[in-house]
């Protein structure tokens, strides 16, 4: 990994932490930003799932934490990160980063080694809401944590480990809240103008 200060503060511009439940619509959300703003998404479930599938002895041991729904370790995530984000620091307009901070120590690392974001996106949606959203999604998603025994350990996951990220940044005025719970289009409404709200 090159030096981390090519990558550090104003290097990266708009960094958007998107914050939410399982289930809650960010990884549909997060396709629309793309569209929309051509910023460079990193889903770090999408990272842990692309290093499982290259059948490393790194991704056996992902693949067992993440069927248990449990967290892996802080430093992976914010490595993958850090990688994907120097690769795109010359050309990206912005960086989407998807499912991340998932703890608070998460949120602080990605400050110290990384910098601080620009935006909290926070999609509200009812445990009931993510349930059923994740159940339909399993009948076809192949995931092995889409299954009712790990939805249950990640949602209470995240409200034991994740939502108090929402307070953290909340301090600090970067949290927009939006509401899960109209259509795709309305949901991504809400986002554009958390969004145009940055310029
Ligand atoms: N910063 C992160 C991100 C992910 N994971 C692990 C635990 C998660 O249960 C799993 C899958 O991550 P996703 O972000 O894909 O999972 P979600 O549960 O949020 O589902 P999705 O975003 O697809 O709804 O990877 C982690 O340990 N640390
Ligand atoms: N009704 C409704 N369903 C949605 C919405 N956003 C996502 N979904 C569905 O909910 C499931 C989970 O969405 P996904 O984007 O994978 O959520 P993530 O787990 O937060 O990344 C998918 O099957 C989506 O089709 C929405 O705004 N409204
Ligand atoms: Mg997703």
């Amino acid at each position: 990994i090159p030096p981390l200060d090519r990558c550090h503060c104003n290097k990266i511009i708009n960094v958007i932490h998107f914050t939410c439940g399982p289930g809650s619509g960010k990884g549909t959300q997060c396709e629309k930003v793309v569209a929309k703003y051509g910023f460079t998404h990193l889903s770090s479930g999408d990272l842990l799932r692309a290093e499982v599938s290259s059948g490393s002895e790194r991704g056996k041991q992902l693949a067992a934490i993440m069927e248990k729904g449990e967290l892996v370790p802080l430093d992976t995530v914010l490595d993958m990160i850090k990688e994907a984000m120097i690769a795109k620091a010359d050309t990206s307009k912005g960086f989407l980063i998807d499912g991340y901070p998932r703890e608070v120590r998460q949120g602080e690392e990605f400050e110290k080694k990384i910098g601080a974001p620009s935006l909290l996106l926070y999609i509200d949606a009812k445990a009931e809401t993510m349930v059923k959203r994740l159940m339909k999604r399993g009948e076809t998603s192949g995931r092995t944590d889409d299954n009712e025994e790990t939805i249950k350990k990640r949602l209470d996951l995240y409200y034991k480990a994740t939502e108090p990220v929402i307070a953290f940044y909340e301090g600090r005025g970067i949290v927009r809240k939006i509401d899960s719970e109209g259509s795709v289009d309305q949901v991504f409404s809400q986002v554009a103008k958390a969004i145009d709200s940055l310029k």
